[in-house]
């Protein structure tokens, strides 16, 4: 058989041969997804026949290798690549095949590079809309209005968020794009994710979901509170205000409530602890669980449905805050605030909430960010941190 080793001889580098598989994708209206996780080298790369859209409460433990992307609205569908064709990237090349379904990824590869052109920048179909919304007065009074609700009484926290629409630069190369989030964010999930009808998306979030380790170790957390990162900031004197702790603690408190509705009390938690996540700073609980010795084989798919979407994307308690921000908000959030992630590839599971993202329109890019607003909220700076939040991404891509 003709191993991608032989035949990569002239077609040897990793953006090469990511530019063939993504023009191969996009071009055929097929499903790709392509991530590096937080703190580690390899890249992951799959191309799905068909996207599925998954039945709710199906368990995530008994899906075959793939990704999941999900909306920010629990009552739409998730949909799942499956990876019928599956790449592993290392040192900047393919790494050897190992398993069944790379060893015939790899076989189908070595047959396409035969044929394919080599050297084509990916091309994007501006098949996609957007609602975009949301200019500076816009969330300056949605912020105002959430103040005036929380102290009313209708709910503790509430996360309205905002778009902005950039133009990519005439040269801009997704594939570069990657390239560069993975070297600036090393401790984020970086993702590009292309369905048919749905659109591209390409992110670099710092804030796990859900992790499964090897069908045993169960991980979330608490994250909330930001401030720009400056360059040798001393991390353990975070000069953080009332308002920050608190509104993390109401995270921490959502997802100890979701452990409770389970009766799991053997959890260890972790934190506050200020951590970075690109050019920002964040407060930051870890969870654990051991699923072995609390006997929740299931505990993946279980937390899954309790938490999204914590209070640290919507609000506390979760329903009030959630009808907010479809009365108010003012425009769709569609896989914003949602999760994304692999799921089954390597025996672990790695859903993080789809933050410091942006969907690719047609040579624009529609950048999304939120604001975690308590009664201490000062709207203006609220504005502020959405600004921030935006340029995890613009940093790069501009
Ligand atoms: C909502 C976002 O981020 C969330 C909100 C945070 C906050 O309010 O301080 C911090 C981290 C995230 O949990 C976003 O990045 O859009």
């Amino acid at each position: 058989m003709n191993t991608v080793t032989s035949v990569s001889a002239e077609i040897s580098s990793e953006t090469e041969i990511l530019n063939l598989l993504l023009n191969h994708a996009l071009e055929n209206d097929l499903p790709i997804a392509f991530w590096r996780l937080p703190n580690t080298s390899t890249r992951y790369l799959i191309i799905s026949q068909e996207y599925r859209s998954l039945e709710k409460n199906s368990p995530i433990e008994e899906l075959p290798a793939g990704f999941m992307f999900a909306p920010f609205d629990r009552d739409r569908t998730t949909l799942f690549l499956p990876a019928d064709f599956i790449f592993r990237f290392e040192n900047n090349v393919l790494t050897s095949p190992e398993t069944p379904a790379e060893i015939a990824s790899a076989a189908w590869l070595s047959q396409k590079f035969r044929t394919w052109p080599v050297g084509k920048r990916v091309y994007f179909k501006g098949n996609t809309t957007s609602s975009a919304a949301g200019n500076g007065t816009d969330f300056i009074q949605l912020v105002q209005k959430g103040v005036a609700a929380i102290e009313a009484g209708k709910f503790e926290k509430i996360v309205p968020s905002r778009t902005k629409l950039v133009d990519l630069p005439d040269d801009f190369d997704i594939v570069k794009a990657f390239e560069n989030l993975c070297s600036k964010y090393t401790n984020a999930l970086i993702s590009f994710v292309s369905i048919p009808n749905t659109g591209s998306w390409l992110g670099a979030t710092p804030e796990v979901l859900v992790t499964v380790e090897d069908k045993t170790i169960f991980k979330t957390v608490a994250l909330a509170g930001t401030m720009p990162y400056q360059e040798g900031m001393n991390l353990r004197s975070v000069a953080w205000t009332q308002k920050e702790i608190e509104e993390q603690a109401l995270v921490e408190r959502y997802v100890i409530s979701c452990f409770k509705k389970i009766r799991l009390r053997e959890y260890d938690e972790h934190g506050p602890k200020t951590i970075v996540a690109g050019n920002l700073v964040h407060l930051k609980s870890d969870f654990t669980v051991d699923m072995k010795a609390t006997n929740f084989p299931l505990l993946g798919s279980v937390m899954l449905q309790l938490l999204h979407p914590t209070a640290a994307v919507c609000g506390m308690p979760l329903e009030s805050s959630m009808d907010f921000l479809k009365a108010h908000e003012g425009y769709d959030r569609e896989f914003y605030a949602g999760y994304l992630g692999p799921v089954n590839v390597d025996n672990n599971i790695h859903l993080f909430v789809n933050l410091r993202c942006m969907k690719m329109l047609d040579g624009k890019a529609l950048l999304f960010a939120g604001a975690g607003v308590t009664i201490d909220s000062v709207a203006e700076k609220e504005w502020e941190e959405t600004e921030v939040k935006f340029n995890t991404l613009l940093n790069v891509i501009l």
